[in-house]
């Protein structure tokens, strides 16, 4: 379905019966409303014959009745067109954040996420305006266009042939205005994720801004940022403008041809007092609805602009995963077979130049190499963040690809180094680690303790209920690392992750960390982004990296006495310069 209007209307699908209620209500509306300039002429021409009699009672009765009718369909109209148009925006921003959260990694390398949550917000509610308010009366145009239309041409033929004239121009006009302003819309959406983009990135590095006065810089980035989306702003404010004076003319000129002919046919009596009377209103509805229907139309372009970043993202579906096949209860052995992998954002310097090594169930292997030797990434690919470019990882021996990425999950846990957490509380943060079900304070209490973080959540007046703060900004680092913990425990993987803080904790708040740690690792299988010595020393086995190459491997004992290797050089280096490896 390329058409980006008949992509936008499948949107529409689930909620037909509602929309087809709130367009019957419509239609009932726009007939009672259509039935006043009859009844009107009805009244002129009665009086102006002298009409004796009642009449004027029975019409009035009529009239009281169809007014009823208005005021109850209005209503009906309103609720059901309305409550729609939220529920449809609703059901977008769903769609566009499932769409979002589904991405892999590799689509997050490549957008900001100030853009991302601009989107989010600032382009759904664009099309929040349209689909609501906007369709409603653009809707009842449409039938009172029609009504209107049908009700002049009984009226006066004659007449009806005027606006035949005027109105494919007026059309003409709408449609080359909304191709420019659909392109215009667009730029400003763009300006405005910039604007997005630079905002989050200021506030989410607000220690950083204020430590390095670089208040100043930021305004001076987001007046531009906000100054580009201004310019493409004012620029097709001016073509609405244009585009409205030359409709208004048009519209008066319709109206002022119309009463010079029709005051011509009454001369000739042709048509009466009432019929021009009624047919002027019906020109006056005709004209007002073609009015509103030009303004949905520039209004509509202007969210197709804007919106279709969010269509693309929607139907993007998922990328970067892997293909499910088999189901996977993993035992924790893995086995990189000459692994290539090059970041999609850099394809031509890959970050892993054909790595093997195979990692047996239960065993705890340290990572060491210099920055940038390709540690993260390893730990990406077993993740599945990325697929590789050559070579395969097998877990359990079955090739990764013939494997479902989330079941491979399933059965990782990960510690960072600079531990993520949500704003929420202890509890949730711990509880996120397996929040496909259910868990009580109890079990949380639970991998808490064996974390070493009970006791200081205790100490916390509302205990399990402490609230974080945005990345957990209100707790310290060991804090944070234990919490960290007693996640992955709470999950209790078979495969554990672990990148080590380069970063060292006071003594004591170290050796808490260190021994939750040592808890954490029993019986599992680790890979360690290692930068302690202590830890380092502990593996069963080291793999040194370096440039995206797997060096050398083995025992630390056996390791540091090849006075050639890498392995002896880094660990030399770095135990004179800062008594830990980086
Ligand atoms: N998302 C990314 N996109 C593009 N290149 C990346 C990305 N992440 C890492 N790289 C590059 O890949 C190479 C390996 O990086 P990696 O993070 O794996 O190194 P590392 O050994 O973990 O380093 P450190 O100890 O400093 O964390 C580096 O050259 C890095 O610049």
């Amino acid at each position: 379905m390329d058409n980006p209007h008949l992509q936008r209307l499948a949107i529409l699908k689930p909620f037909a019966g509602r929309l087809a209620f709130g367009l019957f209500f419509m239609v009932l509306t726009v007939s009672a409303q259509l039935a006043y300039p009859k009844v009107l002429s009805s009244f002129i021409d009665n009086i102006a014959a002298g009409k004796s009699g009642d009449w004027y009672s029975t019409l009035a009765v009529i009239m009281l009745c169809v007014l009823v009718v208005h005021a109850i369909a209005t209503a009906l109209r309103y609720y059901l067109l309305e409550s729609t148009g939220h529920m449809i925006v609703t059901r977008i921003r769903r769609l566009l954040f499932a769409a979002l959260i589904n991405q892999g990694v590799p689509f997050y390398d490549k957008h900001n996420v100030g853009e991302l949550t601009n989107r989010l917000s600032s382009d759904v509610e664009i099309l929040h305006g349209t689909l609501t308010m906007g369709a409603a009366i653009s809707l009842r145009s449409f039938c009172v266009l029609a009504g209107g239309g049908v009700m002049m041409l009984y009226t006066s033929p004659a007449l009806s042939l005027i606006l035949a004239v005027f109105m494919p121009v007026g059309i003409y006009l709408g449609k080359r205005a909304g191709k420019s302003y659909r392109v215009r819309a667009k730029e400003v959406q763009d300006g405005l994720a910039d604007c997005g983009k630079v905002a989050y990135e200021h506030f989410s590095n607000i220690r950083l801004v204020h430590a390095f006065n670089q208040q100043r810089v930021a305004k001076k980035r987001y007046a531009d940022a906000t100054g580009n989306a201004l310019s493409v702003l004012v620029s097709s404010t001016r073509l609405i403008a244009v585009f409205r004076g030359m409709i208004s003319f048009l519209t008066y000129l319709a109206l002022l041809v119309t009463l010079w002919w029709g005051a011509r046919l009454i001369s000739d009596e042709q048509l009466t007092i009432g019929e021009l009377a009624a047919f002027l209103l019906y020109a006056v509805m005709v004209t007002e609805s073609a009015n509103a229907i030009s303004d949905f139309w520039t209004s509509w372009m202007r969210t197709i602009g804007a919106t279709e970043r969010i269509f693309e993202i929607i139907q993007a579906g998922t990328h970067g995963e892997w293909n499910a096949s088999q189901v996977a209860k993993l035992t924790g052995s893995v086995e990189f077979s000459r692994l290539v992998f090059a970041y999609p954002e850099r394809p031509d310097t890959p970050a892993l130049k054909g790595i093997s090594f195979s990692i047996v169930a239960g065993e705890k292997v340290a990572l060491v190499g210099a920055s940038g030797a390709g540690k993260s990434t390893v730990a990406n690919m077993i993740l599945g963040f990325y697929a590789p470019d050559e070579g395969r990882i097998l877990f359990d021996g079955v090739d990764a690809r013939y494997l479902d990425v989330q079941d491979i999950r399933e059965s990782i846990a990960i510690v960072e180094q600079e531990p993520s957490l949500f704003s929420g509380s202890i509890f949730e943060n711990i509880a996120f680690a397996v929040s496909e079900r259910d868990v009580g304070l109890a079990e949380v209490r639970n991998a808490a303790r064996l974390a070493n973080a009970h006791e200081f959540i205790s100490r916390f007046k509302d205990g399990y209920e402490t609230i974080v703060g945005e990345r957990g900004v209100q707790l310290s680092g060991g804090q944070k690392q234990r919490i960290a913990i007693a996640r992955a425990l709470l999950r209790d993987p078979r495969i554990l992750i672990l990148d080590e803080a380069t970063s060292a904790l006071d003594s004591a708040s170290e050796q808490q960390v260190q021994e939750a740690l040592k808890l954490l690792m029993r019986g599992r299988t680790t890979i360690i982004i290692a930068h302690r010595y202590s830890t380092i020393t502990n593996a069963d086995r080291v793999l040194v990296m370096n440039h995206g190459r797997l060096v050398q491997e083995g025992r630390h004992a056996d390791l540091i006495n090849d006075r050639e290797g890498l392995y002896f050089s880094l660990m030399h280096n770095q135990l004179r310069q800062h008594g830990s490896v980086v």
